[in-house]
């Protein structure tokens, strides 16, 4: 464990720390790695969970289903969902440095401009366009080439990405036998299937080529790439781990508000006492969607008759924490293949891409089980209009994306082909909420999806919009069966009772501690991302997300923490 890693804080030098960052995840590892880079400031980082080094599972790329349900996950379940015939739902949420992008799915999508614009709008600060935010992703960004080293031109819009920041973007790296009949259907279909070459560039309609968080044959999270050795020398930066911040506590205040300089943290769940660092500067909060609005909400910040009623004393009222939980609902259709030549991946065959992965960081354990993605909206003919508005942002946004997944090895398919079905902005919203004073008690969390009819008729129109693709002649060779969760005899009740009872969260839950106007009396934040109403006190996580980006949401986290960065650098110089 090199030096700037401990897991208790008395293995520090003894310091004043200019910001103290709760939550070394996604965001807080960008934080950490851009305000160090001022050697005059000093940094603490508090992670409750452990280090990202050495964990095999989040660095082999196709392994990152593994970490789920581990120590390095926290393992949240949701409220019973009124949307989903009353089941609960996992949340996985990463605990370690480098959080979610230590145990993400590695899709690297930003959304559309209008996503961005749209947040500029609601907040009033043109800094969140999609033009003043494109440096920011250009800037997180190092595009590299895939491991299997094959010729990319044509797979992508050069022009569009960032060739000198941190974190390792590629095209998929495994090809499979139904890379070609995807692309082939999107060109004999054409129209809203038509090949976009490169879906991240603000436009993202279309049919193309997944981009993935990997780099040389390895995950890059915000911990491989913000944190790396070269930045862990850093005598400014210090990254507490597997200590949870358990309150921020009140400070004095110059400015009339009431000031939140201090932390209060623990080792493991408190039974080694707790422990308390102010910071000079500001405290800034990168917990995440969840982590951020339940420390708050413990420490007096919330919707006060909330806190009263689970006995928590309201300090600052701010009734926007924890709603507008936003997240986007996804089922799988899954079809057999009628041939009679598929692939089945042995033990013995893991084994040997294991071996190969360990000497050369290449095969089949490079990818993450996708390769190709559609992105498609409704067209303003459907009757769902009738009956509904528009969630999305604008015109160059998607209502659905569709993910496909194979499961082959070029150039067999596999025995099973599945097309993920995910409202991309739906109209639902959930919310978070204190149970208790205690950090170590979940929160309620109420993920609301499918409890807008929206969301419901976006699915099937999702599900109308995979038939017609699958119907393409390519895919005859395949003498497909839709075997789950319905089938092609399944009448409109079923398909529905079956949506409700398969569908599940995306894992990307953003928007609870959202961020709106200057003075605006809704929101959590400011649009420069302090506390209303709270002196040293900022959010930089995928909790201020006004809007959801039709998107997975790991590229807009990294770029509201590239521009925060800078924010909060001129705010102190
Ligand atoms: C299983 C999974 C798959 C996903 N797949 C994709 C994908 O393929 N592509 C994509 O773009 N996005 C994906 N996402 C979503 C994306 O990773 C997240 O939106 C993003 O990483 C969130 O970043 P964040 O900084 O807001 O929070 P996080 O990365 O979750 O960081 C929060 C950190 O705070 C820590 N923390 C929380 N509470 C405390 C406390 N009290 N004390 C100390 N530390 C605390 C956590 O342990 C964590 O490290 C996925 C997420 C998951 C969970």
């Amino acid at each position: 464990v090199p030096l700037a890693i401990q897991e208790t804080i008395s293995s520090f030098p003894n310091v004043t720390y200019d910001f103290v960052i709760v939550g070394g995840g996604t965001a807080g590892a960008v934080l950490a790695n851009r305000l160090t880079e001022n050697p005059r400031w000093n940094v603490l980082v508090i992670e409750a969970g452990p280090s990202h080094e050495g964990v095999l599972d989040s660095m082999v790329p196709n392994f990152s289903f593994n970490l789920q349900n581990t120590i390095h996950d926290w393992n949240y379940t949701s409220t019973p969902q009124p949307g989903l015939n009353n089941r609960s739902v996992a949340i996985p949420r990463g605990h370690m440095l480098g959080g979610c992008s230590s145990i993400n799915g590695m899709f690297y999508t930003r959304g559309s401009s209008s996503d961005y614009d749209r947040w500029a709008t609601v907040t009033g600060d043109d800094g969140w366009s999609w033009k003043n935010l494109l440096p920011y992703i250009l800037k997180n960004e190092r595009w590299t080439s895939p491991s299997d080293l094959r010729n990319t031109s044509g797979q992508f819009n050069h022009t569009v990405h960032g060739r000198h920041g941190k974190t390792y973007v590629s095209l998929y790296s495994v090809p499979e036998a139904l890379d070609e009949k995807i692309m082939a259907a999107a060109d004999e279909l054409g129209g809203e299937f038509a090949y976009n070459i490169d879906t991240n560039s603000g436009d993202p309609l279309g049919t193309g080529w997944l981009q993935v968080t990997v780099g040389k044959g390895e995950r890059s999270s915000s911990a491989t790439a913000y944190l790396a050795p070269e930045y862990l020398k850093r005598p400014n930066l210090h990254v507490l781990v597997k200590n949870r911040v358990t309150k921020l506590l009140r400070t004095s205040s110059l400015t009339g508000l009431p000031a939140f300089r201090t932390v209060q943290f623990t080792e493991g769940y408190g039974d080694g006492g707790y422990f308390q660092v102010t910071a000079r500067n500001e405290v800034i909060l990168s917990a995440g969607s969840f982590g951020t609005p339940h420390i708050l909400q413990v420490s007096g910040i919330g919707d006060s008759r909330e806190l009263l009623a689970a006995g928590v004393e309201p300090i600052v009222d701010l009734p926007s924490v924890g709603k507008n939980l936003t997240d986007q609902p996804q089922f799988s259709m899954i079809w057999s293949l009628g041939i009679n030549q598929t692939f089945t991946p042995t033990a013995e065959l893991q084994a040997q891409w294991l071996a190969e992965w360990h000497a050369k960081r290449t095969g089949p354990l490079t990818g993450v089980g996708v390769n190709s993605i559609a992105w498609i909206r409704i067209p303003d003919s459907s009757p769902i209009w009738d009956t509904h508005s528009d969630p999305t942002s604008g015109r160059n946004t998607p209502h659905i994306e569709l993910a496909f997944i194979g499961g082959g090895l070029y150039p067999l398919p596999g025995r099973i082909m599945g097309i993920n079905d995910v409202v991309a902005e739906p109209h639902s919203r959930g919310s978070i909420s204190v149970k208790s004073s205690s950090i170590f008690d979940y929160p309620l969390i109420d993920m609301g999806l499918l409890t807008h009819p929206f969301d419901m008729a976006a699915l099937k129109h999702g599900i109308t919009a995979i038939r017609k693709f699958v119907s393409a002649s390519t895919f005859q060779a395949y003498n497909l069966s839709l075997v789950y969760p319905f089938t092609d005899e399944s009448t409109d009740t079923e398909v529905e009772a079956a949506i409700r009872g398969v569908v599940a969260s995306n894992v990307h839950p953003v928007g609870t501690a959202t961020m709106s106007k200057k003075g605006d009396k809704w929101g959590a934040v400011d649009p420069d991302l302090r506390v209303k109403g709270v002196d040293g006190l900022r959010i930089v996580d995928a909790s201020v997300m006004p809007f959801i980006t039709c998107s997975h949401t790991q590229a807009a986290v990294y770029a509201i923490a590239e521009r925060a960065s800078d924010m909060i650098a001129e705010s102190w110089k």
